[in-house]
């Protein structure tokens, strides 16, 4: 491959060989929580079917205040300005323009299932981008095209638009989509699917990453991937990302196996293989309460550092063994989201008391899906705080201690996503509103 974009690697990470999986990233220096370790632009995004026309195909950000202009050509691609949609045209929109619509429409691509259907157009938009650019000599196609395949051979599915690049060629490329392409979001939602060659050729998985991916969107450019360190990494450490939510703590396995080719051996994946098969969780209530009574007693005792961190299995109690099974963390989520908007709150919180004590367990510390959880019991404490007729206080003390924990996690993530509405501008009003806010009058103190 041209070495190029390699050779552009920040001075602070190294590339050193892995037994299994080819290389590893590593650090060269002692980074702090929050350091951004890495910052790429995307080569290709496709925005997910549900976003088009409400995001910029451009820069994919959501104008406030603004609706977005139609391309005049097929009127099937939105731009927030000319500046945008120059950038799409110039880069890959102008191969794909006239053809679009019909291919859209057609039952070669109408046949496909969802998935099918964004890595299609993932495609057809990398080999426009590719046959506009000097094919092969770009460093970012080269890097992609050096990328490890995935374990199953899959045959393309057929493309829009008509390009001079061999069958071979686009075999060779789809071949790197399944364990190499990115799912992008905005405060943890979704919105479309990107290719970021270099942090793909970096970045091993682990299930108790030490860094973690977002994305930064910005007027008039294409989405940057940010890679953050979740905790202080030291120098020589690998720098490992989740390739999937490490809360699929039964499915995981296979999904490495199938989509990635690998065995994961991390501390998290070494601490559940020692302790063998998950029981079904108890069903009737008492049985229930014990457990997660106890689940919440081991994790206050636990320290930071999670056990699934240390991969020390030793002294685990046996009876916990079942909060690792995937059907426990989903009841909880769902109760504690039935209720934690209309309540009732007091079942809310209870369940994602529990939930908070879990994630603990299953994340490293700084994990941003912790620090989201966290947010919604501030708010749902907020709720009841409003709601009591009682003097109780308890509400806002848990309210305020919820966020306080909130803000310092997602703070550590620091800003991604579009602008507005993110997480920590509610961290911000919410703070404000317990600050000052005296619930009997609702008047500010
Ligand atoms: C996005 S690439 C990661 C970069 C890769 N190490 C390289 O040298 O290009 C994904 C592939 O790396 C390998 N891989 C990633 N994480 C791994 C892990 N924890 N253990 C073993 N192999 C891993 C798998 O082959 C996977 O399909």
């Amino acid at each position: 491959m041209s070495a190029s974009d390699l050779d552009s690697l920040p001075q602070t990470l190294r590339l050193k060989s892995h037994p299994s999986a080819r290389d590893r990233c590593t650090s060269a220096v002692t980074f702090s929580p929050g350091t951004i370790l890495l910052s790429v632009p995307a080569l290709v995004t496709v925005l997910l079917p549900a976003q088009k026309g409400h995001r910029c195909d451009a820069c994919n950000r959501q104008p406030q205040n603004q609706s977005l202009k139609r391309c005049t050509g097929c009127a099937s691609y939105w731009y927030c300005d000319t500046i945008c949609q120059n950038v799409h045209w110039k880069t890959q929109h102008r191969k794909m323009c006239k053809d679009y619509n019909l291919y859209y429409a057609s039952s070669r691509f109408q046949n496909l299932q969802a998935h099918e259907r964004m890595d299609a157009l993932l495609l057809s938009t990398l080999c426009a981008r590719m046959s506009q650019l000097e094919l092969g000599r770009d460093s970012s196609i080269s890097t992609f095209l050096s990328l490890l395949p995935g374990p199953i051979e899959i045959d393309p599915p057929s493309i829009c638009g008509r390009y001079s690049i061999s069958a071979d060629q686009i075999k060779s490329l789809y071949s790197r989509f399944g364990n190499n392409n990115f799912s992008m979001h905005s405060h943890f939602n979704v919105f479309g699917h990107g290719i970021f060659p270099l942090a793909s050729r970096l970045f091993n998985h682990s299930c108790m990453p030490n860094a973690a991916v977002k994305y930064i969107l910005s007027p008039s450019q294409l989405v940057r991937m940010e890679i953050v360190a979740l905790r202080q990494i030291m120098p020589d450490e690998e720098i490992c990302i989740p390739y999937i939510d490490p809360a699929l703590l039964q499915t995981r396995a296979q999904i490495f196996e199938l989509t990635y080719g690998f065995n994961c051996n991390c501390t998290s994946c070494t601490f559940l293989g020692i302790l063998g098969r998950i029981p079904d969780p108890p069903k009737n209530d008492p049985e229930l309460q014990n457990l997660t009574n106890m689940l919440e007693e081991f994790v206050r005792n636990m320290g930071e550092i999670s056990v699934l961190q240390t991969g020390q299995s030793r002294g685990f109690p046996s009876q916990l063994l079942c909060v690792f099974h995937e059907t426990f963390l989903g009841d909880l989520s769902e109760k504690f989201s039935a209720s934690s908007h209309e309540g009732p709150y007091d079942i809310a919180l209870k369940a994602g008391t529990t939930l908070t004590a879990l994630y603990r367990l299953i994340y490293p510390s700084n994990y941003p899906q912790i620090g989201i959880h966290l947010l919604e019991m501030a708010k749902t404490a907020w709720n009841q705080w409003m709601q009591a007729n009682s003097d109780d206080e308890a509400p806002k003390a848990l309210a305020l201690q919820a966020l306080t924990l909130a803000r310092g996690i997602l703070t550590v993530f620091g800003s991604e996503g579009d602008e507005h509405n993110g997480p920590l501008l509610e961290i911000q009003t919410l703070g404000h509103l317990l600050q000052r806010r005296d619930r009997h009058s609702g008047t500010e103190t």
